[in-house]
């Protein structure tokens, strides 16, 4: 579904990936973890082209997105939902049009088939009466919420979060996670889950990948991963301070 193949990136003097492979199976829940700044975001932004490899193949379904005019690109990236970092809501718009947003943008829907879609969408994320508020009067977990059902209200058949609990309470983080879990369970699209959350994360993921010094240093099935030999994937989730991983 999403192929990496030997895929190098550098910024300047750092090499950010050196050399990456990863297959992302389609139509489960694959997170990837790995200590701060090893390049997850980087990954991630090469999956939908917003990042270009220096070296190396990156296919969506079987197609590459290298090279692509920007038009054809469009057309891949509509395949794709975002969840970023901090939900990237606009803030001069209320919920119903933070949501309505991509449908307004990409479709000639009518106004009120526009307006049940979103209120439906707003339902499937447990939210209820928000639209009319703006989105600096919700808290961290709403705003996730609103962001998550902007990205399913396309129906994508990828999702990608980027660190989707960050600074949330342990609670909002649970409820965050079970949500992801439901709507997967629903809607059944590929995802694909930058997180730090160890081990919540593993109750949601099917597959874990470990980056580790620009390479995915484990692939495999989130048990697999779990009970892995390997010392640098134990003392990572462990959070151990003696190991290979030296803190700099
Ligand atoms: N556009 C860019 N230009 C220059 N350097 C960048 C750019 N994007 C990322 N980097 C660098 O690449 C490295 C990896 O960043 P990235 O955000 O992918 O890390 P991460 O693994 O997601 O970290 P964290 O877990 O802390 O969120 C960092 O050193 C960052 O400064």
């Amino acid at each position: 579904m999403i192929k990496l193949t030997n895929v190098h990136k550098s910024f300047g003097p750092q090499k950010v990936l050196d050399g990456l492979d990863l297959s992302i199976p389609a139509g489960q829940i694959t997170a990837i973890i790995g200590p701060s700044g090893e390049g997850k975001s980087v990954l991630i932004k090469h999956m939908i082209g917003l990042l270009k490899p220096d070296n190396g193949a990156i296919e969506v379904d079987g197609e590459s997105i290298l090279g692509l005019r920007r038009q054809h690109l469009n057309r891949v990236r509509e395949k794709f939902g975002m969840l970023f970092q901090g939900a990237a809501l606009f803030d001069s718009m209320n919920v119903f049009d933070n949501v309505a947003f991509p449908l307004r943008e990409k479709t000639k829907l009518s106004k009120d088939e526009i307006r049940a879609r979103v209120l439906s969408a707003l339902e499937d994320v447990g939210l209820k009466n928000v639209e009319r508020k703006f989105t600096d009067e919700l808290s961290g977990g709403m705003k996730k919420r609103v962001g998550l059902a902007r990205a399913l209200l396309l129906k994508p058949k990828i999702i990608l979060f980027d660190e989707p609990t960050t600074g949330l309470d342990p609670i909002i983080k649970r409820a965050i996670h079970q949500l992801i879990r439901d709507t997967h369970a629903k809607f059944g699209f590929t995802a694909v889950i930058v997180s730090h959350e160890i081990p919540a994360i593993f109750d949601i993921a099917q597959n874990v990948a470990m980056l580790y010094k620009g390479k995915i240093l484990q692939f495999g099935t989130t048990d697999e991963v779990r009970t892995s030999s390997h010392p640098v994937v134990r003392q990572f989730i462990s959070g151990d301070l003696d190991g290979p991983i030296q803190m700099v």
